[in-house]
């Protein structure tokens, strides 16, 4: 075995960036989310509430606005109550030319053609009070960067738990400048066993910028932080223009220096860009820089982490775990696609969106440029999910160690511990290396444990995956029934919604983080035109101070940064040129700063002989055993805190 790796706490490891390309947005389309009519809600004291999607960012819309308010503004609510077909037919006349085109031919009912009034139950309720017909009436502006993109809309009732779907609608906005639409769309069921009824009215208008404009933190106001790594911290923000909310990573140039990690921020970049093509990839909105740090921005995921969720309820049903699975394998087969791997699948990277999809975040372990055959030998990861080759072979390792931890997730989604989990980190290597796995009885299926014990193959070549990737994962028994067509949709109802009040709503974070104090944490924003008197920061353990003659100042700053410099803090260049020179690379030029990186790689056989410890044994346990040892794995359970990066 290799002697033990260096260890390293969570914040010490690469991070990322897409930093000096400045991604920035092409326009803004301000959606009105006005009212819908004919909702098939389970009770008269239902709280209907709509989700809309666009380009992964969320809006999370509130409860619709009481009758008796609403006729004090005087807004109809009775639009439909004499004849709905008449209403409707008449709005679609009003609302004139076609401007939205439906996702496919199968939503056709989002088609101005097809539009029909809504029948049974929620025909029956027209003209009644909210909330069958609920009033909102919100606004909301999403940045556009794509030609492609869609907004989903999502109604539920949030006064159940667990919440009740509504209704769904997928529209294709056109994207001509000041082009407006406003108009009744049918809702549609998400799948066969869903009875939806009703129509939601929305306006939409799409208005083109007419100059680029280069962001800088003062377009932001931050929030709460909701996660803190080593180079930096990830904070809620929204920005001022749209009011959407984002999270940034705020990583520290000096920082990033120090600890030799350039070349992984540039290839972060890269894999960044990527992410923005796939659903189940957080990806990278915007990013800047300025004389001290890298911003990155990306859609605000409000589900929280998984890990969340796993340490709250121990464990999911089998279920649940393959809905997740599922759409991570698509997750991994996209970045696998581009010849990334992943290197650092845990619960702690998987965010949920507020409709309960995943989306993988943090890309700061993951490797560029790396081809099938082709081998890599950083040692990193996180201790628990770490596959065995990573540590015995020395030849190195293949994307194939993504499809261990896979195995690692599903066990531990389904079990409620991580199958090789011991105190003692040396124990916890034997463990992966030449420990036994044992399954309790009755939480996964028989399917389920053939999979998980293919991808636990401890023979990389003879894992799930390794001769057609994610094909052979897809076509595993385990999967039986899913439609992988419209799970990469996001078609398919994911088994759990997390309850989101709105869309600033942090209640799915860890308060460790939540509850921060801004102006405790400290946040340099200043002006990357006119850097003469620019903060920066010296801060030991994460934390920042201010460079200058007064440098505990941070307890005096405001929590929302209102863009005005702070007073007295004058002082020269925080980093010299020529550490700035490092980040030279990041400017975005069309070619590939890694384009080599794997050159010197080269594939050579492994060595590990096939897993006859791998053991097919079940434990027989009872409920109360069962339960015990589960709580004994919650009480394990904690943020991997091993999480290590080692240059050979
Ligand atoms: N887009 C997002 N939406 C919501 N939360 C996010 C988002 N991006 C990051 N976070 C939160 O911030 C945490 C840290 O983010 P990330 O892992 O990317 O940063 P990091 O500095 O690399 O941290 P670590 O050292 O934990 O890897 C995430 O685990 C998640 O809780």
């Amino acid at each position: 075995m290799k002697p033990p790796p260096l260890k390293r706490s969570i914040t010490a490891q690469t991070t990322s960036s897409n930093a000096g390309n400045t991604f920035s947005s092409r326009g803004q389309i301000h959606v009105k989310l006005i009212q819908a009519r004919g909702l098939r809600v389970p009770s008269p004291h239902s709280k209907p509430y709509v989700v809309v999607q666009f380009e992964q960012n969320e809006f999370v819309g509130r409860d619709p606005i009481p009758e008796t308010e609403r006729e004090a503004k005087g807004i109809a609510t009775n639009l439909s109550r004499n004849n709905s077909s008449t209403a409707l037919v008449t709005l679609e006349r009003a609302a004139g030319n076609l401007s939205l085109q439906p996702r496919s031919r199968k939503d056709t009912n989002s088609s101005i053609g097809s539009q029909k009034s809504s029948n049974g139950l929620g025909a029956t309720l027209f003209g009644t009070a909210s909330p069958y017909n609920p009033v909102w009436k919100h606004e909301v502006s999403f940045d556009v960067t794509s030609d492609e993109s869609y907004i989903s809309f999502n109604v539920y009732d949030r006064s159940v738990d667990p919440e009740v779907f509504l209704g769904a609608l997928d529209l294709k906005p056109v994207l001509i400048h000041e082009h407006t639409v406003d108009q009744w769309y049918k809702l549609r069921a998400r799948d066969a066993t869903e009875q939806v009824s009703g129509e939601i009215r929305i306006q939409l208008r799409y208005e083109q910028h007419k100059t680029k404009h280069h962001l800088s933190p003062r377009d932001f106001e931050f929030m709460k932080l909701i996660g803190r790594g080593t180079f930096g911290r990830v904070f809620q923000v929204r920005k001022k223009d749209t009011r959407r909310i984002y999270a940034m990573k705020v990583l520290s140039k000096k920082e990033i220096v120090a600890k030799k990690e350039v070349a992984h921020t540039i290839g972060e970049r890269k894999i960044l860009q990527r992410s923005l093509e796939c659903p189940f990839l957080v990806g990278l909105k915007f990013s800047f820089q300025t004389e001290t740090d890298l911003y990155l921005v990306t859609d605000f995921k409000s589900g929280g982490e998984l890990f969340w969720h796993l340490q709250k309820e121990t464990r999911f049903t089998e279920e649940r775990a393959r809905f997740y699975i599922a759409e991570l394998v698509l997750a991994l087969e996209h970045l696998h696609k581009y010849n990334i791997v992943y290197r650092d699948l845990k619960p702690e990277n998987i965010l949920l969106d507020a409709t309960g999809h995943v989306a993988l975040c943090d890309f700061g372990l993951s490797k560029p440029d790396l081809p099938g055959d082709q081998l890599t030998n950083t040692f990193c990861g996180t201790t628990e999910y770490l596959a065995p080759e990573v540590l015995l072979d020395d030849h190195g390792y293949s994307k194939l160690v993504d499809f261990w931890s896979l195995g690692v997730l599903l066990f531990e989604m389904c079990c409620g511990w991580s199958p090789f989990y011991a105190e003692d980190t040396q124990q916890m290597y034997k463990n992966i290396c030449f420990g036994k796995i044992r399954f309790p009885r009755g939480v996964i299926s028989e399917d389920g444990k053939q999979f998980v014990k293919g991808l636990l193959n401890r023979n990389p070549k003879h894992r799930l995956g390794a001769l057609r990737d994610a094909a052979e994962l897809k076509e595993h028994p385990f999967f039986h029934g899913i439609d992988w067509i419209l799970l990469a949709q996001k078609k398919i109802t994911p088994p759990f919604k997390p309850n989101v009040e709105s869309d600033e709503s942090t209640a799915n974070f860890d308060p460790e983080f939540t509850s921060a104090d801004l102006a405790e944490v400290g946040i340099d924003i200043y002006d990357t035109e006119d850097t003469s008197d620019d903060w920066t920061r010296q801060g030991t353990n994460g934390q920042k101070t201010f460079n200058g003659p007064q440098g505990t100042q941070a307890k005096q700053r405001p929590m929302n940064i209102s863009g005005q410099k702070p007073q007295n803090l004058k002082q020269g260049s925080p980093l010299t040129s020529s550490v700035q020179d490092n980040f030279k690379g990041f400017t975005y030029t069309g070619d590939s700063v890694l384009q080599n990186a794997s050159s010197f790689l080269e594939a050579r056989d492994i060595h590990i002989e096939d897993d006859e410890a791998l053991s097919d044994e079940e434990v027989e346990r009872s409920e109360d055993e069962l339960n015990e040892e589960v709580a004994a794995g919650r009480n394990a359970r904690r943020r991997a805190n091993d999480r290590m990066d080692v240059d050979p």
